[in-house]
């Protein structure tokens, strides 16, 4: 545990890193246009027409629409994915009282991690008051240009004044972050903690520090999910908040004091379960941590320092769970966790407002999704800290791809179930996949295909399977419902790697060890009898069943005793194809070539042959076309097939453009039932101004699957664009083989690999 937090070494050149962090910063928000955000248009501004429909004349029309009827403002402007992050900056961070201006670096930040966590739009606005009725005048007008307004970093107790007045005001969500945010996070880590724990949250004693915006909501929540209010001591900066108090109170602290004999931190502290900090860096010593209850639970949130940091509280306390706000430790209790998809939830359901219903749903989510197995994207991004559920992963990270399919869902049917929301989701199934297509496209690409697998579940061998990554994605596959894997390997060690990864069994998992199978020898004869003429000897064959899990595999296909397999994680691309086709033949009259799908700004592109042939034939090149057209339909895209060369319709002219139009003729011969053009280059191939320069062209509208003219510029682009492109990409995908089964690169993440499994499902179904 100890080795994932800062070590001696690190805490001794804190200092020092601390400035480097702050040249870093400073140089990163001056660097090119300053500050984090701009504002991009969604339509095209080209042309004297495009001025026309944007601006004047055109644009009065939907003005006049939307003064008919309001709600047309949702569909012809950018209110409906609109928030203001909206702070006067008396409370940043816990920095304090920085004024309007000097709160503008972190106003941009929530903005631009709305935009970058949820797709929501939103734009800072600094108010310059520290006066709760000016603050309302200025704000409460605001409503017809958003969906939504996030407060951040008002301090308490104006915040509570100026959101209850707000939301009474305005009939958009007014949320301020910093209360229900933190609290939603620290809900969701507190239900974890507790599970962790073995504790009942009825029974928990629970210390809060810091009776502020954040403080006073944390503990709201926490009571209305359970915590006793007898259970609770507040403290403030005059320690704590008990009953009969009178200097610094509010009618918010006096609604949570408590008939305690405790009259400081310290003494609260003593034997108590759980500590929430909400105050600043340092309130909390070792020795206040030592007296708490076993296994005690410190969430010390305050930002960007602690109360305490987790060297200190393990110091003392070994059996501790600790989450900070801060990124570079376990257990991140931030709000960026909960802002950008709880408004994401509530605009998409047009709600009136986000309530307490909402907020549970929100907190639920996030616990419930901290204990699933994680993807090695995520883990990738974490400098391959192993995340599995434990004391140092009670909360999912932030770079977690699948919060965007968790959190607004359960926010969005929350709404709809309390009645607050004016545009209900008919079908949740297609909202889910319409929300992880807005961050990975990639996802949305294989969604149908999945929703066909999922409802003819296959039999589907995971060759290498006992390979770490194979054995997660065998059990994601298999939780998933998208099949029943059977994994190739020991079992002894397959089942020792799944207890060190600490995944669960899935019920419907097969372990097959070829060397014990009752099958192995009919597999050997069935082998030897394709081998036999092709200089095989029998204990060859008998070797080559026992050792080699893709041979092996692919003979449980070829049979019969599976459906589909996927391999490729111990073998190059190549190798891992030659054993295959040992035992699998091509398509009768096809042939075997790979597909690469990009997924670019929500469209595919399918790109071939990336992987088998090093210089196609005109016939080979038409053949891969048909295959390759036909492929992209049977994933649901209508081909439009360009014939890529660098030279567009016979300039310039060379023997390797002409093999390119001779397979163009040879398409044409053959009357194919889609549309083709070429030879041309990528660019035109993609770009309809290009395109339009060559009006006899057969393609109206940009290509979809480019057939390249070799194995070279095919192979080398596709890596290109995926290293260098930013694109999502999907295989390559094995065309062609006469039975399923899909070969990943050696460096697949236990997702691609359950991609590939659901392609070759679905090539089983069909
Ligand atoms: N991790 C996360 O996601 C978030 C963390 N936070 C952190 O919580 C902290 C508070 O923010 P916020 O609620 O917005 O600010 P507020 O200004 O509204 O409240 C601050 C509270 O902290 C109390 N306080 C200050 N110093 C001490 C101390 N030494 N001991 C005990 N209490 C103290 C104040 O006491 P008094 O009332 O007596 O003045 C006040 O009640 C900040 O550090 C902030 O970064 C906030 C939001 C999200
Ligand atoms: C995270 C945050 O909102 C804060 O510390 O204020
Ligand atoms: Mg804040």
């Amino acid at each position: 545990m100890a080795s994932n937090f800062h070590t001696e070494a690190s805490r001794n050149t804190e200092a020092k890193g601390n400035d480097t962090l702050e040249r870093d910063t400073l140089l990163m928000h001056a660097s090119g246009r300053p500050g984090k955000i701009e504002v991009v248009p969604t339509k095209p501004l080209a042309t004297q027409r495009d001025l026309s429909l944007a601006y004047s004349p055109g644009v009065a029309f939907p003005c006049l629409h939307i003064a008919r009827d309001p709600s047309l403002a949702y569909d012809y402007t950018a209110k409906g994915n609109l928030v203001a992050v909206i702070s006067n900056g008396t409370a940043v961070l816990g920095l304090g009282d920085l004024g309007a201006l000097a709160s503008k670096p972190v106003m941009e930040g929530k903005a631009v991690l709305f935009k970058r966590f949820a797709d929501v739009d939103s734009i800072d606005l600094e108010v310059d008051t520290r006066d709760v009725d000016e603050f309302i005048a200025a704000v409460r007008y605001l409503g017809p240009s958003f969906g939504g307004i996030n407060l951040e970093d008002i301090k308490a107790p104006e915040c509570f004044i100026i959101e209850q007045r707000l939301r009474e005001l305005m009939p958009i969500p007014v949320f301020h972050d910093d209360q229900h945010g933190t609290a939603i996070i620290s809900a969701a880590g507190l239900i974890n903690a507790l599970d962790l724990t073995g504790r009942d949250i009825s029974t928990v004693k629970v210390v809060v520090n810091g009776a502020g915006a954040a403080g006073i909501a944390c503990i709201e929540l926490a009571k209305a999910m359970g915590v006793r209010h007898e259970n609770v001591v507040l403290c403030d900066t005059k320690g704590t908040i008990y009953q009969g108090r009178t200097e610094g109170m509010n009618q918010w602290k006096s609604a949570h004091a408590v008939p305690t004999k405790a009259r400081t931190l310290a003494e609260a502290l003593d034997g108590a379960d759980v500590f929430y900090g909400l105050s600043v860096k340092g309130a909390v010593t070792p020795e206040m941590v030592a007296a708490m209850a076993a296994k005690p639970i410190i969430f010390a949130m305050a930002n960007p320092d602690p109360e305490i940091t987790p060297e200190e509280v393990k110091a003392v306390r070994s059996d501790a769970i600790v989450a900070t706000g801060r990124s570079d430790y376990p257990n991140q209790i931030n709000n960026v966790l909960g802002f950008p998809y709880i408004f994401r939830g509530a605009l998409d359901v047009r709600a009136s407002t986000i309530n307490d219903a909402m907020k549970i749903a929100a907190a639920r989510a996030i616990a419930a999704l901290a204990r699933e197995d994680v993807p090695d994207e995520v883990d990738a991004a974490y400098s391959g800290r192993r995340l599995r559920y434990g004391p140092d992963y009670i909360i999912p990270v932030p770079f977690d791809p699948r919060l965007i399919a968790s959190i607004p869902p359960a926010v969005a049917k929350a709404a709809m179930d309390s009645g607050v929301a004016r545009k209900p989701i008919i079908d949740m199934g297609a909202y889910k996949r319409e929300l992880s297509a807005r961050l990975d496209p990639a996802s949305a690409g294989m969604q149908t295909i999945t929703d066909v697998v999922k409802a003819n579940p296959k039999r589907v061998v995971f060759a290498e399977g006992e390979e770490e990554k194979q054995i997660r994605a065998a059990v994601a596959f298999a939780n998933a419902g998208l099949g029943h894997p059977i994994l190739l390997g020991r079992e002894d060690r397959i089942r020792e790697t799944m207890k060190n990864i600490g995944l669960p069994a899935a019920e419907s998992l097969d372990i097959i060890n070829s060397r014990i199978s009752p099958r192995t020898k009919a597999y050997t004869d069935m082998l030897y009898a394709r081998l036999q003429r092709r200089g095989a000897l029998y204990r060859d064959v008998q070797r080559l069943v026992n050792q080699e899990r893709n041979i092996f595999g692919s003979l449980m296909v070829q049979s019969g005793d599976a459906d589909a397999m996927v391999t490729g994680l111990t073998r190059n691309y190549w190798q891992a194809f030659e054993e295959i086709k040992k035992v699998i033949d091509p398509t009768p009259g096809e042939l075997m070539f790979g597909m690469t799908v990009f997924v670019v700004k929500g469209k595919l592109v399918f790109v071939a042959d990336t992987t088998v042939m090093e210089t196609p034939t005109p016939q080979q090149l038409a053949d891969i076309a048909v295959q390759t057209a036909h492929k992209a339909r049977q994933m649901g895209h209508e081909p439009r097939v360009a014939m890529i060369s660098y030279s567009n319709f016979g300039n310039p002219s060379s023997e390797r453009s002409d093999r390119v139009r001779e397979a163009v003729g040879l398409l044409d011969a053959r009357k194919v039932d889609f549309v083709y053009d070429g030879e041309m280059a990528a660019d035109v191939a993609l770009d309809p101004e290009l395109l339009s320069h060559f009006p006899f062209c057969r393609l109206k509208a940009p290509a979809n699957v480019l057939v390249m003219p070799g194995l070279y510029s095919a192979h080398i682009a596709s890596k290109l664009l995926q290293k260098l492109g930013g694109t999502s990409v999907i295989g390559p995908i094995l065309v062609g083989l006469s039975k399923p089964v899909q070969i990943t690169s050696m460096d697949a993440s236990a997702n691609d690999i359950v991609n590939m499994a659901v392609l070759a499902s679905y090539d089983a179904v069909r």
